[in-house]
C-alpha cells in the first residue's frame, strides 16, 4: 500500500509556498445507515492558508455546518480527512448563529469562560476579558447578564469570548443570521476591523453573498447536498479594506456573478432531480 501522506510532492505538483492551517482532504460525512444514509458533505478538498479569511456560501442543507463541526472537532468525518496545523492543542474558537453564550453567567464570565478553561491565572484572564470588552464597547455591561443584552450586544460578547482566547483558527457559522440587516452591516465592518488586526485564519459560513465579498479573502460556493466546492472567488479588494467596498461596481459585478452560480444550486435543492 502506498504512503498516504508522501513527504516528497511529486514532479507534477507545485509546492504549496506556505504549509496551510487547515487542510480538507477528500472529506466526506454521512448520516444514517444502509437505505437512510444521507451523504451531506463532499467529497471536499481544501486548503486554508494562515491568516486567510475564507467564506463559504451555500444552499441551504449542503453541508455547510457539517464542513464546520468537523473542523471545530465536534463531528468525526466519514471519509478523507480535516487537519489543522497549529501550535496549541486547542487550536480553534468557534461562534455560532446562536451566539452560544451562558444566560447565567455575567458577560465579563462569558468572555472569560475560554481563558478560566485554559486555566489563565484569574487576574490575567480579567484583564484580557475586560480588554476584549472594551474592543467590543461593551465595558459597562460587564456585570450584566446576557438577558439584559440585544441581539447585536450579544454577538459582540460571543466574538469578545472567542478572540479572547486568541484562537489560531476562528470557526464562524452564519455570525449574524440573526441580526437586522443594519446591525449586521455594522457587525461586519467591526469584524473587518478586527481580523485585519488579528490576522486569525477563519472559515467563515454564511448565506449573504455581501457579507461573504466584503470579509473574505476568498469566497467557496457550495454546490447543492451533498456539498461540494463547486467555485472559488477572490473578491478584488486590496487590504485592509473597509466596508465601503460595498458601493463599488467590482462588488455589484461579483455578487452578480455569485448569484448566477448558486441560484442554480438553490434551484436544485428545492426542486431535486
Ligand atoms: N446529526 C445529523 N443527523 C442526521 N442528518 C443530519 C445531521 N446533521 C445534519 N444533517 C443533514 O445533513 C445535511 C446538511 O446539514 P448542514 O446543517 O450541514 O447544512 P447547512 O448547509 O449548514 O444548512 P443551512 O444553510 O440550512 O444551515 C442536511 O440534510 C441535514 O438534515
Amino acid at each position: 500500500m502506498g504512503d498516504p501522506h508522501p513527504t516528497t510532492p511529486s514532479p507534477t505538483q507545485t509546492p504549496t509556498p506556505t504549509a496551510p492551517t487547515l487542510r480538507a482532504q477528500a472529506l466526506t460525512r454521512t448520516f444514517g445507515r444502509g437505505a437512510k444514509a444521507l451523504t451531506a458533505l463532499g467529497p471536499v478538498d481544501l486548503d486554508i492558508a494562515p491568516g486567510e479569511f475564507t467564506c463559504i456560501v451555500g444552499p441551504s442543507g449542503c453541508g455547510k455546518s457539517t464542513l464546520l463541526r468537523i473542523a471545530a472537532g465536534l463531528l468525526l468525518p466519514s471519509a478523507g480527512e480535516l487537519s489543522i496545523r497549529a501550535a496549541s492543542p486547542r487550536p480553534a474558537a468557534m461562534i455560532f448563529q446562536d451566539y452560544g453564550i451562558y444566560d447565567w453567567k455575567t458577560v465579563l464570565a462569558n468572555v472569560r469562560f475560554g481563558l478560566d478553561i485554559q486555566r489563565v491565572p484569574r487576574k490575567e484572564a480579567d484583564a484580557r476579558a475586560r480588554d476584549w470588552l472594551a474592543r467590543m464597547g461593551l465595558s459597562e455591561f460587564a456585570d450584566a447578564y446576557p438577558a439584559a443584552l440585544s441581539g447585536g450586544m450579544r454577538q459582540r460578547v460571543a466574538i469578545a469570548r472567542a478572540l479572547a482566547v486568541e484562537p489560531e483558527v476562528l470557526l464562524m457559522d452564519e455570525p449574524f443570521a440573526a441580526l437586522d440587516a443594519q446591525l449586521r452591516t455594522i457587525l461586519q465592518d467591526e469584524l473587518l476591523d478586527l481580523t485585519q488586526t488579528t490576522r486569525t485564519t477563519t472559515l467563515f459560513i454564511t448565506h449573504s453573498l455581501e457579507e461573504a465579498i466584503v470579509l473574505g479573502d476568498r469566497v467557496l460556493v457550495m454546490s447543492a447536498r451533498p456539498g461540494r466546492i463547486i467555485a472559488e472567488h477572490r473578491p478584488p479588494f486590496p487590504r485592509p479594506r473597509t466596508g465601503d467596498v460595498r458601493s463599488t461596481p467590482e462588488f455589484t459585478a461579483l455578487k452578480s456573478e455569485l448569484w448566477e452560480l448558486l441560484r442554480g444550486e438553490v434551484r436544485r435543492e428545492v426542486i431535486p432531480a
